[in-house]
């Protein structure tokens, strides 16, 4: 077969973890006999510099002609890259938001495992990370707040901020019908997390999901509040099999449920339009504190690319290849430094991507 990727490499250690995932993809092209045609793009930071903008016109309709886009990470350090003195409409992340949208990314899965070789890289008490958890959190990725109206003013000579956060029934609908899709090949258990004692968003929320769920019998529907679902999973992440949310709420909840699996360096992710297409990038940044050190975990990245294969192509064997690649690298006790425990060896970022390859059989 024949697959075509654009590739994102963005910035920070983008390009270091888009390196390694590349050389994975290449090994598992070659051991099952299929031809990978790679695109770079730029986008965020690395497109600021070069264009002006964090996305060209040119770039998204690359992304567009591919079969699926592997994506690294964009973004600079908020305090101190000249990006964010640009208009916010110009700084890195409005590339990554604008090609959810123009991609129309609107399902967002992020599964959260912890493997029993990383029980210590856990931060948990023992007895719960000896239990080990395995959920994916389905979060909605193109509306809600982080796509509604803002704007910064002056008002009686006081400065306001408003951000708007909307939801229609039917953008509710579909990654509803989409988690509970997953559901049904899961363990059939839907947790919905809202603030519907609070926002009218989330009303609508629950409302449209509780609909859903009646064309789902099998499943088990719960609700649960985001304040309380931020304390269950550090209490009792075994709970928990789909988590379905909104943009913000998923946003902050997988940054969360990664550091429970050992680190955010772990945490992959498929992001979804109606079709067979996906952009595939890992939950964390462009990590600047660490980027250019070949220190970064490429393992998300390189999930991620396995994710794609399984998602946008249909070939399960090569995925579950990279899936098992990646246990036995850790049962054979390599460790980049995030997920480090004594009597393991460190590896870089590099190191790790040829230890991956290694294993692809
Ligand atoms: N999808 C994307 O491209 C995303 C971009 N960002 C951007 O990334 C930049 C940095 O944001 P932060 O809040 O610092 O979040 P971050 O996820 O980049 O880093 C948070 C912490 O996790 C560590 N970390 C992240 N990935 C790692 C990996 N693969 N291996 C080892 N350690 C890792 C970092 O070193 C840092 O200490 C910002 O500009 C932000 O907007 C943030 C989240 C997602
Ligand atoms: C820049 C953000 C919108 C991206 C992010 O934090 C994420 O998708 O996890
Ligand atoms: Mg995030």
């Amino acid at each position: 077969m024949e697959l075509h990727i654009t590739c994102i490499p963005g910035d920070g250690i983008g390009p270091e973890i888009i390196a390694e995932a590349k050389k994975v993809l290449e090994k598992t092209a070659s051991v099952y006999g299929h031809k990978i045609i790679f695109e770079d793009i730029l986008m965020g930071g690395a497109s600021i510099d070069v264009h002006g903008v964090p996305l060209t016109e040119e770039a998204v309709a690359k992304a567009k002609a591919a079969d699926a886009v592997l994506m690294g990470s964009i973004g600079g350090d908020t305090t101190t890259s000249p990006w964010y003195k640009l208009p916010p409409n110009l700084r890195p992340e409005a590339g990554l938001l604008a090609i959810r949208k123009a991609l129309n990314l609107f399902a967002n899965l992020r599964p959260a495992v912890l493997y029993d070789e990383l029980a210590g890289a856990c931060p948990l008490k023992e007895e719960i990370s000896k239990a080990g958890f395995d959920m994916m959190i389905m979060r909605e990725l193109t509306g809600g707040l982080y796509f509604g109206e803002r704007k910064t003013f002056e008002e009686n000579g006081v400065m306001k901020a408003v951000d708007t956060l909307t939801y229609d029934e039917n953008e509710i609908r579909r990654i509803a019908i989409k988690g509970f899709d997953i559901a049904m090949k899961r363990r059939k258990k839907v947790t919905s997390v809202d603030k519907a004692n609070v926002l009218d968003s989330s009303r609508l929320w629950r409302k449209v999901v509780e609909e859903v769920a009646k064309d789902y019998p099998e499943v088990k529907l719960e609700h649960m509040l985001v304040d309380n679902c931020a304390m269950q999973l550090v209490k009792d992440p075994a709970q928990f099999d789909v988590i379905l949310t909104e943009n913000m709420f998923g946003d902050i909840l997988s940054d969360e449920a990664s550091m429970v699996t050992g680190s955010i360096g772990m945490l992959a992710s498929a992001s979804l339009n109606d079709s067979k297409f996906g952009l595939y990038e890992p939950s964390h940044g462009s990590a600047p504190d660490i980027a250019g050190k070949d220190i970064a975990n490429p393992i998300a990245t390189v999930l991620s690319a396995a994710m794609m294969l399984r998602y946008s192509f249909d070939l399960d064997r090569e995925a579950d290849a990279i899936e098992r690649a990646v246990k036995q690298v850790l049962t054979d006790g390599y460790r980049t430094g995030d997920i480090y425990s004594q009597g393991c060896e460190k590896v870089g970022c590099s190191k790790m991507g040829d230890l991956l390859a290694e294993r692809i059989r």
